[in-house]
């Protein structure tokens, strides 16, 4: 079968959580012709370790305002070198945010701060309190409760009873692997489920009536909303950092799932006079977490196709890569977001779901520097067994 059209959904220009991957894209030079005049020579002599150190416990550096995302400090803070590991959190925050300014372009952090006003926009307008002027508007967000993280109101016991074991078997024992590197497992509490569906809802309506334009969650799709940009950004990055991240550290180890530290969160609807289905695509994302959160509906199962690197995603399909998934409300699917995927088209009802897509920023930027992934791209994988294979022959043709 020919997979040629296996598209990446890029999210629109300037998103935040996108930003690391750009941050981390530019060389020295670059960024310093690039306006990072601001930075002194000395701060050339910033360095990262090439090896983390994984028994170092990093600071929390969510109560900050800072340009780079909290958990790209947190997880950057294991790179440092040693002599700065016990420092104050104001001298390690000043190192590692030289750092970032390096790498990131002055042209990526002019899209980032435009998105932070687009972001305040809506937020300071769809808020906790009803409008004086227009009390009739839904500018009023509805259920407050999901704008923080509540496990025991959000997760089902089973997963909460996991999450706070943290062994692979106890992730195992909540699990379902049907097809090599996808997991399956119940999560949502069906309560939950309803109140994020009235929370868009609302939130929908509100953007109906005061004719704002918002971006929707990615290029594939025309309807669905971004969570991150109308206030859950906090409750997600907690959902990820807390709940996604300890499971993807024990299944997702070769591709960064131990240091997932940004996120793009949103909602996606289909139906007959939704977005209908969804290409062939991998994802922005390191692993992804996708939630269907409604219960009406048929049709739009998920297929999947094998994971591959950027220069393998149109290659064939293995027949033992072939596997379709059809949505249980409540129930997670984890997989990484190399592998390939589509939805099949809705045919009655909405459907409704949540995804995370979740990514590491350390993971990236080793990416950039390796031209063999066999330890995750299956197509890699192939090659390097053929070249074992005929160096072998080779070697037995000599003897
Ligand atoms: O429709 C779905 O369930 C899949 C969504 C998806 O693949 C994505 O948003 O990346
Ligand atoms: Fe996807």
């Amino acid at each position: 079968m020919s997979l040629d059209g296996a598209r990446k959904p890029g999210a629109p220009d300037g998103r935040p959580d996108q930003a690391i991957a750009h941050a981390n894209g530019g060389s020295t030079v670059q960024v310093l012709q690039n306006g990072a005049s601001a930075a002194p020579p000395t701060y050339l002599t910033h360095r990262l370790r090439l090896n983390p150190n994984s028994d170092h416990r990093p600071d929390n550096y969510e109560d900050l305002d800072l340009e780079f995302s909290p958990s790209i400090f947190s997880s950057l803070e294991r790179y440092l070198p040693p002599n700065l590991l016990q420092q104050a959190r104001d001298v390690k925050v000043d190192y590692m945010r030289e750092i970032l300014r390096r790498y990131y372009p002055e042209s990526e952090r002019v899209r980032l701060q435009k998105h932070r006003e687009y972001r305040q926009k809506i937020i300071s307008n769809y808020q906790e309190k009803r409008s004086i002027t227009a009390p009739s508007l839904s500018s009023q967000r509805l259920h407050l409760e999901l704008y923080s993280m509540h496990p025991t109101n959000f997760f089902v016991p089973s997963f909460l009873k996991a999450i706070n074991e943290n062994t692979e078997q106890a992730f195992r024992n909540i699990m379902s692997e049907p097809s090599p590197g996808i997991f399956t497992f119940e999560m949502l509490q069906p309560r939950f489920c309803e109140m994020l569906l009235a929370e868009v809802k609302n939130f929908e309506k509100w953007v109906h009536e005061t004719k704002f334009r918002i971006m929707r969650p990615n290029t594939m799709n025309k309807y669905g909303v971004v969570l991150d940009d109308f206030g859950m950004e906090t409750m997600l990055e907690k959902l990820m950092v807390d709940f996604i991240r300890p499971i993807s550290k024990v299944f997702f180890p070769g591709v960064g799932g131990s240091n997932l530290d940004t996120h793009h969160g949103f909602v996606l609807e289909y139906g007959i006079d939704r977005d209908v289905d969804l290409g062939f695509h991998v994802d922005d994302s390191e692993v992804t977490l996708n939630v269907c959160v409604s219960r009406q509906f048929s049709g739009g199962e998920l297929f999947f196709r094998g994971v591959r690197c950027d220069k393998h995603v149109n290659t064939e399909t293995h027949s033992e890569e072939i596997f379709d998934y059809s949505h249980v409300p409540g129930r997670a699917v984890l997989h990484c977001g190399r592998h390939r995927h589509g939805a099949r088209a809705t045919t009655s009802g909405k459907r409704i779901n949540l995804v995370l897509w979740c990514r590491s920023s350390v993971f990236r930027e080793s990416r950039k520097y390796q031209k063999d992934f066999s330890s995750w791209c299956a197509e890699c994988q192939h090659e390097k067994k053929e070249r074992q294979r005929l160096s072998v022959a080779a070697i037995k043709m000599v003897f």
